[in-house]
């Protein structure tokens, strides 16, 4: 709404300003309407009039020595829909009475407009005043702008009465948000929004909201089946009508119910939605739609974290829904789309792709969740030392127990689950966001067995295949899928929805600090910590998109219900989970992007309770998960992973500034004082000057002097001369020869010299051969900039944060076995037959891995094998 100036001389502020400010203050907005029609916008003498000080007449004064009282006329004020504004549909549902025009363009809405609702306030029963002659219409003494913004401002304290029933009566909420209400006023102006707002901050509210305000139908776009669900359920807790479509949906009425407008919220898949054009036009035209929400719209874009093609096309909805393509539409069907994880790149390419109206309304919040202690433990062991690992895990769940490391009972035939996961390279878990690969399978082979899962109903073997197909495989009405297609208001109460509940605040008792969600890679290390943690005692259970959906389900009604501690997941149970009280995130290997770390560790203290996001660092490289991916992608999906890698290795910059920085916001505090960062402070800087020139030094193909003063001597350049390394020399081969070479740096490992390289990347230096993606530099070359430093021979220091990698190395300095000790130690019959050895189950591994069967086993040495393989063949 445009400011009103302030109307003639004297006027010390604008209408709306000194209107919303006796709001504020207390006055009834028809008192305030009267006294500002009669004096104008001048405080002193509208605040006289509602005193009644001098001059006001028979003004009545509302503030006496208490708080406000409503005067008589309020009884005419427009009421919260409360029951007594809902019409019953012809199959007997509550329907909400419609509040804007939103509710004219459809057939199916009820025609109360703008003005009708401001039509409740009558302004002839404006208190008496001696300026205001009796029986006369005080709009009508107003100019024609104050008269549109007192119509504007009662249409608007209709909406907020409204908004506030609702929210109190379905979700028990008091007031919204800023930003909810901001997305709010945008789709009562008919206008498209995108919402980028913190994980759990509350974005579903944006478009539930609307669905209850009018007739209309909402439809909200979703990528996860695990998250339609999730709010569904919650939907018809509260009351609302809800269902969700997508190819596992095999009960077509839901669909067809749907369509004709049963539900009052619609789940749709994105693939979904396409294909239903048609009926969701008619939808539009009979019931109406209120709104197209799409949800973690990240997905839209290329350069996201989670990219779905079919979001992409999602732009026929705003092509489609618009009045010039609808002749019975009014206004366009605003479409709004929200996520938590966009960065600039990313919230401009979402616009563009959906092709999202001009004057879309950007509502941006800050991403810093102030309740979240975000930080870094570095390892040098395994990612598979689990006892070492998750040993304060385990205490933290054993110590309110009676009998302590108790084995606790596996929700799943683990070995089974072993078995079909040993198939689960890291090549698979990259479909593992994809939670719609449940969703087709489901529709898949109908003859695969139901619960056989060890051998497929016809007998064959576990392999690959059937395994895939039948752990996807679950049709019948206990289906995950077919049992939460529908939910009407009121036809999940609770108790059914999550069984367990009644047990909630015995186990939550006990749950004294929350449950944990680990996540890991690959699908296969679901089962094995889970499995571990579950033999150490604890209450915990895998969760992959590659599991049965009985199995899924079961996991999130018993995690929902606190029966569960721990729930050891890929990125399948990720997005928009909402669980108030988890208190604990363990990413124990790398995620992909800080998006995705930053959406994880979303899922934590969303009651706004203290809660750790812990991340493992191994201290070596992530990889990058397979994926189809252009070369363009690729690359940018390396620079994700880097940041990742990065953020991770950090030593010197508070957690949560880098986090909000990434997605583009500036960080006003400039620490959270409550992060690793923050709490334990920099490392000392360090000089890195004389490691520097040694290092590019070598890199240049000087062979690196033992003496300070030889750091600058001019050996040959190696690609004028020596080629010591070759065109692009191997990170190892230079640090292996730094310390043969010199034996100031015979301790110091490789991990340290990538430390410094990074730095060196950092200050423009060096960089990866050829330009090629990497996350951590492989063959080291030096940037124009590199050579000018290196050759300047400045005497200025190169001061730098050594970051936690230099730091664990420095701390716990491995010895150097140059290739001369390799060599000697052939000699050693005993190393000699280790070494073999550890070949001989290397070949193994990678043959079995290949496919092909692995050699005979129970040979010792070589001379052996030879021998069993010729007898055999004389044999034959
Ligand atoms: N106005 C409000 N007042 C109090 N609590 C609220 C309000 N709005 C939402 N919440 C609560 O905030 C929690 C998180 O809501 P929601 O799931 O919509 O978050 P989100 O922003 O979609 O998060 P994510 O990005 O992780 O999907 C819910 O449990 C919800 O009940
Ligand atoms: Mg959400």
């Amino acid at each position: 709404m445009e400011p009103v100036a302030a109307a003639g001389a004297g006027g010390d502020v604008s209408a709306d300003g000194l209107i919303a400010e006796l709001l504020d203050m207390g006055f009834d907005f028809d008192d305030i309407a009267a006294a500002v029609g009669a004096v104008g916008p001048r405080r002193a003498e509208a605040l006289e009039v509602l005193l009644g000080g001098p001059g006001a007449g028979a003004g009545q004064p509302r503030r006496g020595g208490g708080a406000p009282s409503r005067p008589a006329s309020s009884a005419a004020l427009p009421r919260p829909a409360g029951k007594g504004t809902q019409l019953r549909n012809p199959r007997g549902r509550l329907r909400q009475s419609s509040i804007t025009d939103h509710t004219t363009s459809g057939a199916g809405g009820r025609n109360v407009s703008v003005r009708e609702a401001s039509s409740s306030f009558p302004c002839s029963e404006a208190p008496v005043d001696h300026r205001v002659p009796v029986g006369v219409d005080v709009c009508s003494k107003l100019g024609p702008e104050l008269q549109s913004l007192v119509e504007n401002l009662r249409a608007d304290c209709s909406h907020k009465d409204k908004i506030a029933a609702v929210l109190q009566k379905h979700f028990g909420f008091s007031s919204l948000k800023g930003f909810q209400m901001e997305a709010l006023d945008a789709w009562f102006a008919h206008k498209d929004c995108l919402v980028l707002a913190a994980t759990g901050s509350g974005k579903s509210l944006c478009f539930q909201i609307p669905a209850l305000l009018t007739t209309k139908i909402v439809v909200v776009i979703s990528p996860l089946i695990s998250l339609m669900h999730d709010q569904c359920l919650k939907l018809a807790k509260h009351g609302i009508s809800a269902c969700f479509l997508g190819s596992g949906q095999p009960d077509s009425r839901v669909e067809g119910k749907a369509m004709v407008g049963m539900y009052k919220i619609v789940y749709v898949c994105p693939e979904t939605v396409l294909r239903l054009m048609e009926p969701l036009k008619k939808l539009a035209e009979k019931t109406g739609i209120a709104l197209f929400a799409i949800d973690e719209v990240h997905c839209v874009s290329k350069w996201g974290h989670d990219f779905r093609p079919d979001y992409r096309k999602l732009s026929v909805l705003r092509e489609n829904f618009s009045s010039s393509k609808l002749k019975f539409l009014k206004h366009d069907i605003p479409v709004i789309a929200l996520t938590a994880t966009a960065t600039i790149p990313v919230r401009e390419d979402i616009v563009k792709s959906l092709k999202m109206s001009e004057d879309t309304k950007i509502v941006l919040t800050s991403f810093f969740r102030p309740n979240l202690r975000f930080s870094v433990k570095h390892s040098r062991t395994s990612a598979s030392s689990y006892r070492k690992d998750f040993q304060e895990l385990i205490e933290t769940y054993n110590a309110s127990r009676k009998f302590k490391g108790k084995e606790q009972q596996i929700l799943h035939d683990i070995d089974r689950y072993s078995e079909s996961s040993s198939y689960d390279s890291l090549n698979d878990s990259a479909s593992d966001d994809e939670d719609s690969n449940i969703d087709s399978a489901s529709c898949g082979d109908k003859n695969v067995g139901k619960t056989n899962i060890g051998k497929t109903k016809t007998g064959m073997p576990l392999v690959k295949e059937n395994t895939e197909n039948e752990l996807d495989l679950y049709p019948g009405v206990d289906d995950f899928d077919v049992s939460c297609g529908e939910f009407l208001e009121g036809s999940q109460p609770e108790s059914s929805a999550f069984p367990a509940q009644s047990n909630e605040a015995s186990l939550s008792e006990r749950l004294d600090q929350g449950p944990t969600i680990v996540y890991v890679p690959t699908r296969k290390e679901t089962v094995e910590l889970a499995n571990f943690l579950c033999k150490s005692g604890v209450r915990a259970a895998a969760y992959n998109a590659k599991m049965p959906k009985s199995h899924l389900r079961q996991v999130h009604q018993q995690f929902h219900c606190n029966d569960l501690e721990v729930v050891v997941a890929t990125i399948a149970f990720g997005m928009g989970i909402d669980k108030s009280n988890v208190r604990r995130i363990i990413h124990y290997g790398f995620p992909q992007s800080l998006e995705a770390y930053y959406q994880e560790a979303g899922r934590a203290g969303r009651d706004g309770k203290l809660s750790d996001s812990l991340y493992c660092n191994f201290l070596r490289a992530p990889t990058l998960l397979p994926n189809k991916r252009s070369e363009e992608q690729t690359k940018a999906a390396y620079r994700m992973l880097r940041d990742c890698f990065h953020y991770s290795l950090n030593t010197s910059t508070c957690r949560a500034k880098i986090l909000v920085k990434y997605f583009g916001e500036e960080f006003g505090p400039d620490r959270c004082d409550m992060c690793d960062v923050c709490i334990n402070g920099p490392p000392q800087m360090h000089d890195f000057k004389e490691e520097a020139i040694v290092f590019m030094n070598v890199l240049q193909g000087r062979s690196g002097d033992e003496t300070e003063d030889m750091m600058y001597s001019s050996v040959p350049h190696y690609r004028s001369g020596r080629r010591r390394f070759g065109e692009a020399p191997n990170f190892r081969m230079v640090v292996s020869h730094i310390r043969e070479k010199l034996p100031r740096y015979v301790t110091t490992d490789k991990i340290w010299w990538q430390g410094l390289a990074r730095i060196l990347e950092g200050m423009g230096y060096m960089q990866e051969a050829g330009g090629k993606p990497r996350v951590s530099i492989q063959h080291p070359e030096l940037t124009e900039d590199g050579l000018k430093f290196v050759n300047s021979r400045s005497e200025e220091p190169l001061y730098a944060y050594p970051d936690a990698a230099m730091i664990l190395a420095m701390n716990d300095p491995r010895p150097f076995s140059g290739s001369s000790e390799w060599g000697r130690g052939w000699a050693d019959p005993e190393i000699r037959r280790q070494r073999l050895a550890g070949r001989r189950t290397g070949r193994r591994k990678r043959m079995r891995r290949s496919g092909q069967s692995p050699p005979p086993t129970g040979f010792t040495t070589a001379r052996e094998r030879l021998a069993a393989i010729l007898s055999k063949k004389r044999r034959r």
